[in-house]
């Protein structure tokens, strides 16, 4: 169905576009509200069929975003072949580890590839591959195909039409534009950009770096280390980001500053209450069970970390949070190792 406040001629994801949300957690249920709250009719696929049928009855994920009426005009199922067949553009919520098999089901199932916007943010631990990576290995070799939505937005606040601002970026302008129209609204604004490569990385390695953050505040460490955490975790990023290929300066927009100050600060975000609970001593394993949701910095640490070592570019901070969560290094100790690195310029270590 078309928004009938959208005066945009729709190039790419169809002249009267209907999206298909794929992932029924906090993230892919918000978006679906949102657009449904945009206007349009909006598609969601949830894999397991006892919570879509819950949904679809109770017009309400109980399980991810208890508390949300969803409108009406938002479809729930979990028959992805039947909504794949209705779809003209996806939109990929699926936590990172389970991108590749779910796109190898998705392309399987359609005569050729739709749009796809990408919601996730991560690394994949097995291939060290980003979300477009994925896509251009599973889903379609051109890369015109999809663009990646980042920036900072915790589900709930969007759902709740917060204001927000996040970033579209694909290689071909007129997809990262017919996004841009499709998910505006008057609470909700989507700026547009090119670099697929540093707004994916940027979305990846802030939720490590919020892992970081909450582990420091956890213990009490103070302001001046939340501060240093962040601005030399944003070195960071951009280090490997510059490495692999992306622009700077998308570092300092929403979807790196931007995002990284979101998750490192709020504490509505599940990375940086990773990093509170271990700061205060609790096991991982524990948190995670408590969590009963994604922390995508936590398998993207080791991703990180691994593709730092494969690129040669130097990440301490990701690697003291590898090693905290995946070697079981003491916090005090990796923590305090930040501070003895050797002495350097500023200038010169940035990239
Ligand atoms: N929640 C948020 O505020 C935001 C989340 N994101 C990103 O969105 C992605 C998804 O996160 P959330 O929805 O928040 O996670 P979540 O933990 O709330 O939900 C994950 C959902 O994915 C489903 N899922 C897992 N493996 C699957 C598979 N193989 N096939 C089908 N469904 C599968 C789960 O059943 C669950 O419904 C993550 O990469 C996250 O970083 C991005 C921006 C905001
Ligand atoms: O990516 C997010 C906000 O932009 C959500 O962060 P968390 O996954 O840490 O909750």
């Amino acid at each position: 169905m078309a928004n009938p406040s959208s005066h945009h001629p729709f190039s790419r994801i169809g002249n009267s576009p209907s999206p298909l949300i794929l992932g029924g957690g906090s993230w892919g249920t918000a978006l679906a509200v949102h657009l449904a709250l945009a206007g349009w009719s909006p598609t969601l696929w949830v894999r397991d069929p006892i919570l879509a049928q819950d949904i679809a009855r109770t017009r309400e994920n109980r399980v991810y975003l208890p508390g949300m009426i969803l409108p009406e005009s938002l479809s729930v199922t979990p028959n992805l072949e039947e909504a794949l067949s209705q779809a003209t553009l996806l939109v990929l919520a699926i936590p990172c580890q389970s991108c590749r098999d779910v796109l190898s089901r998705v392309a399987k199932a359609l005569p050729r590839p739709l749009p796809l916007a990408g919601a996730t943010k991560g690394i994949e631990n097995s291939t060290l591959a980003t979300i477009s990576e994925i896509c251009r290995e599973v889903y379609s070799p051109d890369p015109n195909d999809y663009a990646i939505l980042s920036g900072p937005s915790f589900a709930r606040e969007v759902v709740e039409k917060k204001p927000t601002a996040i970033v579209s970026a694909s290689p071909d302008p007129e997809l990262a534009r017919d996004l841009q129209h499709l998910f505006n609204a008057p609470w909700f604004k989507v700026y547009t950009r090119r670099d697929v490569r540093g707004i994916e990385l940027a979305g990846a390695m802030k939720n490590v770096l919020a892992i970081a953050t909450g582990i420091s505040d956890g213990m009490k460490l103070g302001d001046n280390a939340r501060a240093a955490l962040i601005t030399r975790g944003l070195a960071e990023m951009t280090r490997l980001g510059v490495r692999m290929g992306a622009d700077p300066l998308t570092f300092s927009g929403l979807a790196g500053v931007g995002d990284l100050l979101l998750t490192a600060t709020g504490d509505k975000s599940r990375n940086r209450r990773v990093g509170l609970r271990l700061g205060e001593g609790h096991s991982l394993a524990s948190i995670l069970i408590e969590l009963g949701q994604v922390a995508e910095g936590v398998t993207t640490a080791a991703s990180a970390h691994a593709l730092a070592e494969k690129v040669g570019v130097e990440l301490p901070i990701t690697r003291a949070v590898y090693r905290i969560l995946h070697e079981h290094a003491d916090l005090g100790t990796t923590l305090s190792a930040l501070m003895r690195r050797p002495l350097r310029s500023e200038e010169e270590y940035d990239l």
